[in-house]
């Protein structure tokens, strides 16, 4: 079995009053996977997205690793074009998704990693991504503020699946703003860009995986026909 991309060994993320909201969490991620996050409101789904994506200032214990090196190895930038975030509201940024689109191109340009990663082909373009799960260009010049929920979130995940580089998404609620036909869509196109897992393009949901974008997902969901539909495996925060 190949080694895992990601391992998170016995994380503890303490609350403000010192009481733990999860401990000795471990979990490892190999290419192809789609881990569910489930968990009653407040378990710490984002929380662990976040300690994972390195966004995280809450003392913490534990550690987590990105092809067995941990993010000061890889340096923090490094790390965050590895793993990408896509938050719940990204409505909140500045600016409009555009400008958001440039600067991570350019910081993505200016990261030695991708200056000598093979991949760093653009492998697939964010705003025709978006257009295909209904989201017209001219509100790529539009403020984030002045986007529905929808839209925001269409527009963040597909800027996070085309970034060169980036092998994890870490997906918190991505659809959750979306109407069932738009949410199976986009379901749809990022399962479809993981690799095969051991040499099957097709897995449980009869998805023909092309390979063409991130090696593997981290998905928070509320909704168990979702997690049915895109996990490969599930872990339940609840209980930790
Ligand atoms: N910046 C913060 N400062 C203080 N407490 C926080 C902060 N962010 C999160 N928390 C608390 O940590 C706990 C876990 O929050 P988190 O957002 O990780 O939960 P969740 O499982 O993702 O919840 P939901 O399903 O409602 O999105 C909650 O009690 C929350 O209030």
């Amino acid at each position: 079995m190949a080694s895992p991309i990601l391992e998170v060994e016995d994380l503890t993320v303490l609350r403000d009053n010192d009481s733990p909201l999860f401990s000795n969490l471990s979990l490892k991620l190999s290419q192809g996977e789609v881990l569910v996050l489930k968990g009653v409101s407040g378990s710490g789904k984002s929380t662990l997205l976040k300690c994972i994506a390195e966004l995280n200032l809450y003392e913490k214990g534990g550690n987590i690793k990105l092809y067995g090196k941990s993010s000061k190895e890889w340096d923090i930038p490094n790390w965050r074009i590895k793993i990408a975030y896509v938050p719940q509201r990204p409505s909140l940024l500045p600016g409009t998704p555009l400008d958001f689109l440039t600067t991570i191109q350019n910081l993505n340009a200016r990261q030695k990693i991708s200056k000598d990663s093979k991949e760093d082909v653009k492998r697939i373009d964010a705003l025709d991504l978006a257009q295909e799960w209904g989201i017209e260009k001219t509100l790529w010049r539009r403020d984030w503020g002045t986007l529905s929920g929808g839209e925001s979130q269409r527009i963040a995940l597909s800027i996070a699946a085309s970034i060169g580089g980036a092998d994890i998404l870490l997906l918190d609620e991505p659809t959750s703003a979306l109407d069932p036909e738009s949410s199976k869509k986009v379901e749809e196109s990022l399962l479809s860009m993981l690799p095969p897992v051991q040499g099957q393009t097709t897995l449980h949901n009869g998805i023909q995986r092309k390979g063409t974008g991130p090696k593997a997902l981290i998905w928070i969901t509320h909704s168990a026909e979702q997690a049915e539909r895109v996990g490969t495996r599930t872990l339940d925060l609840s209980r930790h």
